[in-house]
């Protein structure tokens, strides 16, 4: 969709009144789309291309190489999991016989000695990573890109914050030992017929605060539900697709939306062509509980969800979406 809503982040860093014309355009986004896409957002060319080479460098390797990155405890996001068996569809109890897609994921790299951090505190949320000793460069290059967008997203927390009219530094102390993800979404050529309605990711609202996504692959395939139609998100060239999830909106009350976005099939002609994307899934402290700001709710705007806790919704959401693809 060329009519996202764009924001420059060195414009919204360049002077206070930029940071406030910036910060309406976001509201204005997140209000009625849910999503923008991010320019002049400082991430180095390199590092995504490293990225993008090493994580294909993965996804090639023989599915039993791959299978040994496999984690028990498939709700923690770490390590690889084979086309079907999530279903982001899942999450919103619909069967679809699991998204099209095969998944690394990775959590934050260099967990602090804290008890805070530890497993008896923080459950699975801070559980060591996996790593592809195959690609001996995989690792660094991960960690790296890792880093550079947990810095973008306090960035654009602080923006989000300004936009909400709250003070600048509002949420800094909800999102500084956060939880958040980086996933590499795989799209497979697609070789034979899908089930009925099974697509390349079933259509879903992200988890957390906000998504940033990566994408650049020509085939595209991205949708987001609005007008009550599917308007495809076409990428356009380094720049970050932003998305709301459902934790925004429960914080905003509903004043921003977490739209509905799926991933489609490519027509017929182009099924053989495989897609690479990736998302980096913002989920604030595992002990953040979210519930309607103040300068969202009156007399007239009752609070509509009840309080959760960060770590809780990440938990259950991922457990659903693996209740409804293949069970391996
Ligand atoms: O691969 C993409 O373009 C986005 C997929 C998606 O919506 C997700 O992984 O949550
Ligand atoms: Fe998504």
């Amino acid at each position: 969709m060329s009519t996202l809503p764009l924001v420059s982040l060195s414009r919204a860093l360049s002077s206070d009144s930029e940071r406030r014309a910036e910060a309406r355009a976001i509201d204005a986004a997140n209000r009625t789309v849910g999503f923008l896409v991010l320019t002049d957002h400082g991430v180095a060319a390199d590092l995504v291309d490293d990225l993008y080479r090493v994580t294909a460098e993965f996804f090639a390797l023989p599915a039993e190489i791959k299978n040994r990155y496999v984690t028990a405890n498939r709700a923690a996001s770490r390590g690889y999991v084979p086309p079907k068996v999530r279903s982001l569809a899942a999450t919103r109890e619909r069967m679809d016989g699991g998204d099209l897609v095969e998944l690394f994921a990775a959590g934050l790299p260099h967990v602090p000695d804290d008890p805070y951090f530890s497993p008896e505190h923080a459950g699975i949320n801070f559980r060591p990573n996996v790593w592809p000793a195959e690609i001996p460069r995989f690792r660094a290059v991960w960690e790296t890109y890792y880093d550079a967008m947990q810095a973008l997203a306090a960035q654009l927390m602080s923006l989000f914050a300004t936009a909400l009219d709250l003070p600048a530094d509002f949420f800094d102390d909800k999102i500084d030992r956060h939880i958040s993800n980086l996933f590499a979404n795989h799209y497979p050529p697609i070789l034979e017929q899908p089930a009925p309605g099974q697509i390349r990711v079933g259509e879903h609202t992200d988890y957390g605060s906000l998504t940033l996504l990566h994408q650049r692959d020509e085939v595209g395939g991205l949708e987001v539900h609005v007008g009550g139609r599917w308007v495809p998100v076409e990428p356009m060239a380094g720049a970050y697709v932003v998305n709301i999830g459902d934790l925004m909106a429960r914080w905003t009350n509903d004043r921003w939306i977490s739209t509905l976005h799926r991933v489609q099939n490519p027509p017929p002609e182009r099924l053989s062509m495989g897609r690479l994307s990736f998302p980096f899934f913002c989920q604030p402290n595992y002990d953040t509980v979210i519930e309607a700001l103040p300068s969202c709710v009156g007399p007239a705007q009752p609070p509509r969800y009840p309080p959760i806790s960060s770590g809780e919704n990440m938990i259950r959401k991922t457990e659903r979406s693996f209740s409804g693809g293949n069970t391996r």
